[in-house]
């Protein structure tokens, strides 16, 4: 036995000398030097030409066995899917740093430099080249290609612990700490530097005084002398890797950093030699390349030359928007009544003067509802005073609906709005056909109506990012919510926006079913577009979870941080449909009378809304949330936290006010469409426009009875608890396509219906269809949310036996 094992360790022994022979061997060394040498130059070369082409490559990134598609790289496939993962996929530009790291690697094989040299380059190469990355993905988000996904991805993960100032300073840090340990830059260091650099100058001017040029040499000595003292005097008790890799690696710095951008860097703060000019001019190379040259030479670009931008409105080319002409006009010119304002102001002159508060100044603007008078009081009066004077000054001017403002933001002034005794309506007509809302460039206006002063109030729902309105009964919450969907629909085609209606109270929206085909969002397999029972809710609020998460999903790929940018991304064909892009609407969630799902649902409704209104914001789900009942169980802490545009009409009490504002006010307007509007800050009292239902009738009538979409707005398909799938699906009653699915499933190994839509050019539901088919027969998993389906299923094989066995069965 013992001898055995000494025969094998003898092998061993052999073989590991053979091997070390073998690598020892000059030939060997020289031969993988050439390799690293000449690869790394084939990855420089493949990296610059990627610059020009990969716009036009990255479709056939995953074609790469396929030998009718060709590569535009100049180094063919392989070239441009070494670049695609390096850069693209990598650390952009920072990449560069690899062909440099192989060449010195390269020369380490062929000459022999020391291994030290190269272990600590490496080191610092890699550490750079995320740096680059990084600092690319913080100066451009829009040139992606300079700071690669790890940039990209980089930065947006870091900018949600620090912001973007902190990631600043973070990079500028380490940038710091770079120089610091590299090049040994001390404050100390510095100083003396300048110091030899000033003794130089004046030792110069001696020398050039007295015309000895002889001279001028002993002054250069005595400064590069007193540099390497410097060097001398600094604490060499620890000397560091880092430390030491300055010394070994200059002369390879200057003879190859032609590749490198952070070598360009060293010589910046490294004393400037002539010998390291080149050195600059290939930086400014590479981006040149990145960023110009190739972009009017795109696949996109000429797609889009070809064709035209993506038109997501040409499905619906010929639709109409609704005219004017279907609003009501009623006479809104405000009349003045000079009695009654002489009148008002002498009330308030007097009650103030009761309260000893004297005025220096009063001015009124007559709004179509109320008068704001803004008051002056005499130096030395606390505004507070007047503040808590409120109810008395109210009830001396005896009107209902006085509310104080002491003091007017931004103005110093106190206002006291005091109803008029003639209220204008303020028409949904003259607030849609004003100048300022048909030029408004907001993504979603709304024209909610008009302020105190009569000009049209209008607000972005993009902007806001989510909408609460409460208000008593009565009050115009109704009206409110149609006047907010009116504003959309007269100015968002119905390629842009989807409506998710819920309506318990089964009559406010009902009206809006006649535009389910243009302008409405549903779930697969549901008859009503509006919803109305509580389930069906749950269902569709989890639905829309889904496809928050898939629209999340369709940004990270496209490398866009909200939907805006992604539309203008696909519009200008830069993603591929074929990758389950697509043009997203928005989807505005209306939630009408919230009070009573909360109460009747619960956390089954607080936990997605919530989710939504966390995230939805830059995937353009919207939500708007209407409640008659605005106490703390409905309007919970973390729905109000996420809704900060907030819509108050008359309450009964301060508390209800409170709720929805953080502020007392809604308990004193006068109802009738007057509300309180907070965008977060500053709370700003608005007349409401009116629309009555035959207005809406009309609009919607005239909608209606144009051309529309072939369905309503398809939700992804969400299985509640209870729901679940029918699993014992007959096998007679499969649908013909289920072969072809199961072979599709199986080949890609991913369950997913929207694959088979793509696949067999299919509609949703029958997709789905043919999933829970392919469930029923054991080939995928279970439904698992957001996640595609597990497949059960290997490969052909076990496919085709599977099936031979149900017919035998
Ligand atoms: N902006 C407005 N301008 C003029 N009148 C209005 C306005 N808004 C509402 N009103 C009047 O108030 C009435 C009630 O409004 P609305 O139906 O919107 O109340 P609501 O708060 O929705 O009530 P509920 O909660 O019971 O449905 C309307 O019929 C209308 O006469």
């Amino acid at each position: 036995m013992a001898k055995k094992t000494k025969a094998s360790t003898k092998k061993k022994n052999t073989a590991f000398r053979t091997i070390g022979a073998f690598f020892k061997s000059r030939q060997t060394q020289t031969i993988i030097g050439v390799f690293f040498i000449l690869f790394s130059i084939f990855l420089f070369v493949a990296f610059v030409s990627f610059f020009f082409t990969w716009q036009d490559d990255h479709s056939i990134i995953s074609q790469f066995t396929d030998r009718n598609i060709r590569s535009k790289n100049w180094l063919g496939k392989i070239g441009a899917t070494l670049s695609h993962y390096a850069i693209y996929e990598g650390f952009g530009v920072g990449a560069f740093l690899m062909p440099y790291l192989l060449f010195i690697s390269g020369l380490f094989w062929m000459f022999r430099t020391k291994l030290s040299k190269v272990v600590i380059s490496w080191n610092w190469g890699l550490v750079s080249m995320l740096w680059i990355s990084l600092a690319f993905g913080f100066v451009t988000k829009k040139y992606t290609v300079l700071s690669g996904v790890i940039g990209y991805e980089l930065n947006d993960y870091l900018e949600t612990f620090t912001g973007t100032p902190g990631l600043a300073i973070i990079l500028i840090f380490f940038f710091i700490a770079y120089v610091v340990i590299r090049f040994k830059v001390t404050p100390e260091a510095i100083i003396n530097k300048i110091r030899a650099r000033k003794k130089e100058s004046t030792v110069t001017e001696e020398v050039l005084s007295e015309e000895n040029l002889s001279h001028e040499e002993e002054t250069i000595t005595v400064e590069f002398d007193d540099s390497k003292i410097e060097e001398k005097e600094e604490p060499s008790e620890k000397k560091s890797d880092f430390e030491l890799s300055v010394e070994n690696l200059q002369p390879t710095i200057q003879n190859h950093s032609e590749v490198d951008g952070t070598e360009v860097i060293e010589e910046v703060v490294e004393e400037p030699k002539p010998k390291s000019e080149p050195e600059l001019e290939v930086e400014i190379d590479v981006e040149e390349v990145a960023e110009e040259k190739h972009v009017s030479e795109n696949l996109s670009d000429k797609l889009v030359k070809d064709f035209g931008e993506f038109d997501p409105k040409l499905e619906l080319g010929n639709y109409k928007f609704p005219t004017f002409n279907l609003l009501k006009q009623y006479n809104e010119s405000i009349s003045v009544d000079p009695e009654e304002l002489e009148l008002n102001k002498n009330k308030i002159v007097d009650t103030l003067k009761n309260y000893k508060i004297g005025i220096a100044q009063i001015k009124a603007t007559v709004g179509p509802t109320i008068t704001l008078y803004e008051i002056v009081p005499d130096a030395g009066i606390r505004i507070s005073k007047i503040k808590n004077l409120e109810d008395d000054i109210a009830l001396s001017l005896a009107a209902l609906g006085i509310r104080i403002i002491a003091p007017i933001p931004g103005k110093g002034t106190i206002g006291i709005e005091v109803p008029n005794k003639k209220a204008t309506i303020v028409s949904m007509h003259s607030v849609i056909s004003s100048k300022k809302f048909q030029e408004s460039t907001m993504e979603l206006p709304i024209a909610l109506g008009k302020t105190i002063s009569n000009e049209t109030f209008i607000v972005d729902l993009a902007k806001m990012p989510h909408l609460l309105m409460a208000g008593a009964t009565g009050q115009g919450k109704s009206v409110g919510l149609n006047a907010v969907l009116t504003s959309l629909l007269y100015r968002k085609h119905p390629a842009e926006v989807k409506f998710v209606l819920v309506d318990p109270k089964k009559v406010e929206l009902t009206l809006f079913n006649k535009i389910e085909r243009h302008y409405l969002a549903k779930l697969p397999d549901t008859e009503d577009a509006i919803i109305t029972d509580t389930t069906k809710v749950v269902n569709t609020l989890n639905s829309l979870c889904i496809e928050m998460d898939t629209r999340y999903d369709l940004l990270k790929t496209a490398m866009v941080r909200n939907i805006k940018e992604y539309n203008v991304k696909f519009k200008a064909r830069k993603l591929n449909p074929e990758n389950g892009h697509r043009f997203l609407p928005y989807i505005v969630l209306v939630i009408d009378e919230f009070a009573d799902l909360i109460m009747t649902a619960g956390k089954e409704v607080e936990t997605p809304i919530a989710r939504l209104a966390q995230l939805a914001r830059a995937i353009g789900i919207h939500l708007i949330v209407a409640t008659q009942r605005p106490s703390v169980n409905v309007i919970t802490g973390i729905i109000k936290a996420n809704f900060p545009s907030r819509i108050a009409f008359r309450v009964t009490s301060k508390i209800d006010s409170r709720t929805i504002l953080d502020a007392p006010g809604a308990d004193q307007l006068i109802g009738r469409g007057d509300m309180l509007y907070s965008g977060g800050n500053d709370i700003t009292r608005i007349q409401c426009a009116f629309v009555d239902t035959p207005e809406v009738e009309k609009i919607t009538d005239f909608i209606g009875s144009q051309r529309a979409y072939p369905e309503a707005y398809q939700l992804p398909e969400y299985v509640g608890e209870e729901g679940g799938t029918n699993l014992d699906i007959d096998i007679a009653d499969r649908d013909k396509l289920f072969k072809e699915a199961a072979e599709i499933i199986v080949t890609a190994q991913q369950g997913s219906a929207s694959l088979l839509q793509r696949k067999l050019k299919l509609g949703y539901n029958r997709a789905g269809r043919l999933i829970d088919q392919l469930e029923a027969a054991g080939v995928v998993g279970p439904f698992e949310g957001s996640k595609a389906r597990q497949v059960l299923v290997p490969d052909f094989v076990a496919l085709e036996q599977l099936l031979e066995n149900e017919k035998n069965g």
